[in-house]
């Protein structure tokens, strides 16, 4: 399938690789994701992550995958692409920054149901959850 896509901006960066807002030109013209990349030499993890996702198509908490891709970039030869719901309201660090360090009290409730039933699921699946500090 031949994918094209305009990247929007920089949405983040990770350890495996960077997230761009991006929006779908072809075959499907503007479709929003998230799309995070990585050099296919180095994509096995990003496949990985996408093979999980995958599996959690029916979890609200957790971020949706909407697949893969290969592409090449005049710049960075032949990259892997994965395409994920965009998150439009950012990170929960996000909403920190905004809010002089802390979460709002009156969130506090709803986003600690969120991540504790996504953590329910993925543990249901036999996952854990692991981020990186860096
Ligand atoms: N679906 C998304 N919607 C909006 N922003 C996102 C999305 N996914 C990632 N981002 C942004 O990109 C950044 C990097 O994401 P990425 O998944 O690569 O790494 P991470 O989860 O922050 O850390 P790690 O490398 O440990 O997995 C995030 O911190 C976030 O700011």
């Amino acid at each position: 399938m031949n994918v094209k896509v305009v990247k929007i901006k920089v949405l983040g960066e990770g350890c495996f690789g960077v997230v761009h807002l991006v929006k779908t030109i072809a075959p499907v013209y503007n479709k929003i994701y998230a799309m995070k990349s990585a050099d296919e030499d180095h994509s096995s993890f990003l496949r990985k992550e996408e093979e999980i996702l995958q599996q959690f198509a029916d979890s609200p908490n957790v971020v949706r995958c909407h697949g893969g891709f290969t592409s090449v970039e005049r710049e960075r030869g032949v990259v892997y692409n994965m395409f994920m719901e965009y998150a439009a309201e950012g990170s929960l660090l996000n909403l920190m920054r905004k809010n002089g360090g802390r979460i709002p009290e009156r969130d506090v409730k709803c986003y600690t149901r969120m991540i504790l039933e996504g953590l329910f699921d993925i543990h249901r699946k036999g996952f854990v959850h692991e981020h990186h500090l860096y």
